[in-house]
C-alpha cells in the first residue's frame, strides 16, 4: 500500500511557485508558505480559511487542535502588505492548503494531489488571486511528480476552466418511509449503537475498506473522523444531535458504520427527518442492513442522505420505487496532470488500441498519445511525436483517434461519464465520433466512481 507520509513530507516542504508568486507581487500581494512552527501564523491563516467559508470564529480553546490538523499539510498564503491602517495586515487575504492522498481507480489506487480551502476575501476578489493559486498548486503538484490532482467544489463554475472535469457524481437520495417497505435481504450480523467517543475509529478502520472498492474514493486524514463525527467537538450542540451506528458480522467485526440526526417536524411528532451525515460500509450485507435500520427509525418520515454512490442499490430493495427521489450532482473533481501515468494507473474492461489528442490551455495534459490496452486490462501509455495527423497506412497505427480537453479526459477518467454522452454534447473533437465506443467498451467499470466524503 502506497505511505501518503512520504508525499506528504515532500508536498508541505515544497517551495511555492514562482510564477504564482512573480504575477501577485506585480499586484503588490505576497504569495508565501505559511511558517506552520508558528501557533500565531496558523490561527491567522485558519482565521482567513474560515471567514472565507462564512464559518464562525472557532472557539480558543480548539485552536491547538485545530492548528495540529494542519500543521503537516502544505499551507499557502497570500498577503496584502499595504492594507490600510485598522485591517489586519497578519491574515492573508487568500488561502489554499494541499495534501497528498490516494485515489481508488479500477484495478487499483493512485496517489493524488488534494486541494481545498481555496479563498479569497471578498475584498481582493476579482483580480486573479485565486487563478495564481490554483495554478500555482498544480505547477506545484506536477513538478512534485503527482499524476492527477483532485477536489470538492463549492461551486461547479469555478475548477473547469484549469482543466478539472466532474469525474464522480454524487446521488442526493430522499426516500418517504412511509412508502418504503423492506423488500431486500436480511443480513447475519447486528446494528447497534456507538458512542462518540469510539466513533471516529470505527468510522475509519470501515471507510478504510470501502474506499478501496470505489473508484473515485479517496484515503482520509488523520483528523477527518473525529471532525466528521464531531468528537472533536463532542459539547457543540450539532454533536449532542448526532447518532451513531455500526453494522457488526457475526464474529463481532464491524464492516459498516452510520452517522444520522433528526431533524424535528415543527408540529408533528411522527414527521421527523432523519439526515445521514455518512453511510459506510465494506460489504453489501452492511450497507443493505444499515439502509434497512435508518428506514424503519420511529417517527421518522422521511430520510435523506446525501453524497450517496449514483447506483446505490437502496431502490433495489424497497418495495416502492418512487419512494425515493433521487437528485444526482457533480462532486469529485479531478485534474489529470500526467496522462501516461494516470491512464496506466488503472486498468480496463476490454483490450483496445487508440490514437489521444488532448489539448490542455495550462500544458500539463496537452499532447498525443498511443494508449494500448492488453488482454489483462493493462494500458502502455505513450507520448506519439507532435505530428497532427498519423500515417494512415501505417501498421504502427496507434488505435482510433479521439481529440478531448483535459476537462473531458478527466471526467472519462474513471468510466463516471460515457464518451457518447461527451460525444453528444459536442465535448470532443469532431474526428472522435469512430473512438466513441471504443473508448465506452474500455473505460466502463461495473460501479459508478463514488467519493464518499467532503474534503
Ligand atoms: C477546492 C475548494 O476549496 S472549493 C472552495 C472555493 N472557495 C469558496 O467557495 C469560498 C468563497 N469564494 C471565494 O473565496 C472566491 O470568490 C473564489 C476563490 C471562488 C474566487 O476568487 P477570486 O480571486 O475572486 O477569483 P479570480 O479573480 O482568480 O478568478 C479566476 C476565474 O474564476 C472566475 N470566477 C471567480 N469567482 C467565480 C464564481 N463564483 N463563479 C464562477 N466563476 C468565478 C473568474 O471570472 C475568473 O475567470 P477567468 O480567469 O477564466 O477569466
Amino acid at each position: 500500500m502506497h505511505d501518503d507520509r512520504d508525499d506528504n513530507n515532500a508536498v508541505s516542504r515544497s517551495v511555492p511557485d514562482g510564477t504564482s508568486a512573480a504575477r501577485l507581487a506585480e499586484r503588490g500581494l505576497r504569495y508565501a508558505l505559511v511558517d506552520t512552527a508558528s501557533d500565531a501564523v496558523l490561527d491567522a491563516w485558519l482565521q482567513a480559511d474560515r471567514r472565507g467559508f462564512h464559518a464562525p470564529a472557532p472557539p480558543a480553546d480548539s485552536m491547538p487542535r485545530r492548528r495540529d490538523a494542519i500543521r503537516g499539510l502544505r499551507l499557502i498564503g497570500v498577503w496584502d502588505d499595504a492594507a490600510p491602517a485598522g485591517a489586519r495586515p497578519d491574515v492573508p487575504i487568500a488561502t489554499t492548503v494541499s495534501w497528498p492522498n490516494e485515489l481508488t481507480v479500477p484495478g487499483g489506487a493512485l496517489p493524488m494531489y488534494a486541494i481545498s480551502s481555496v479563498t479569497v476575501a471578498p475584498t481582493h476578489s476579482g483580480r486573479g488571486i485565486a487563478r495564481a493559486m490554483v495554478e500555482g498548486e498544480l505547477r506545484a503538484a506536477s513538478s512534485a511528480g503527482f499524476a492527477i490532482a483532485g477536489l470538492t467544489v463549492s461551486e461547479s463554475t469555478l475548477y473547469g476552466r484549469y482543466g478539472f472535469g466532474p469525474a464522480a457524481m454524487a446521488a442526493e437520495i430522499t426516500i418517504e418511509t412511509g412508502r418504503a417497505r423492506w423488500t431486500g435481504p436480511e443480513g447475519p450480523g447486528t446494528v447497534v449503537f456507538v458512542d462518540i467517543n469510539e466513533a471516529p475509529a470505527l468510522f475509519g478502520a470501515v471507510h478504510e475498506r470501502a474506499r478501496l472498492l470505489s473508484p473515485g474514493d479517496v484515503s482520509t486524514r488523520g483528523d477527518f473522523w473525529a471532525s466528521l463525527t464531531g468528537a472533536d467537538e463532542p459539547d457543540a450542540e450539532s454533536t449532542r444531535a448526532r447518532r451513531f451506528v455500526v453494522y457488526r458480522e457475526p464474529d463481532g467485526e464491524p464492516t459498516g458504520a452510520a452517522m444520522y440526526h433528526l431533524t424535528k417536524h415543527p408540529d408533528v411528532f411522527s414527521k421527523h427527518t432523519l439526515e445521514v451525515g455518512c453511510l459506510t460500509a465494506a460489504s453489501d450485507a452492511a450497507a443493505g442492513a444499515l439502509w434497512r435500520y435508518l428506514l424503519s427509525v420511529p417517527l421518522v418520515q422521511t430520510v435523506k442522505a446525501p453524497l450517496r454512490p449514483v447506483d446505490d442499490p437502496v431502490r433495489w430493495l424497497i418495495g416502492d420505487f418512487r419512494a425515493a427521489a433521487v437528485t444526482v450532482v457533480d462532486h469529485h473533481w479531478l485534474r489529470i496532470l500526467d496522462v501516461p501515468r494516470a491512464l496506466e494507473s488503472r486498468t480496463y474492461a476490454v483490450p483496445g488500441r487508440l490514437e489521444l489528442v488532448v489539448r490542455d490551455a495550462l500544458g500539463f495534459a496537452a499532447g498525443r498519445f498511443s494508449m494500448i490496452v492488453d488482454d489483462a486490462g493493462r494500458a502502455v501509455v505513450a507520448r506519439l511525436a507532435d505530428a497532427p495527423e498519423r500515417d494512415a497506412g501505417a501498421d504502427a497505427s496507434p488505435g482510433e483517434h479521439m481529440e478531448l480537453d483535459a476537462q473531458a479526459l478527466a471526467s472519462l477518467y474513471l468510466g463516471g461519464v460515457s464518451a457518447d454522452v461527451l460525444a453528444r454534447a459536442g465535448r470532443l473533437g469532431p474526428r472522435s465520433r469512430g473512438a466513441v465506443e471504443t473508448v465506452d467498451r474500455m473505460f466502463r467499470t461495473a460501479r459508478a466512481p463514488w467519493l464518499s466524503t467532503w474534503y
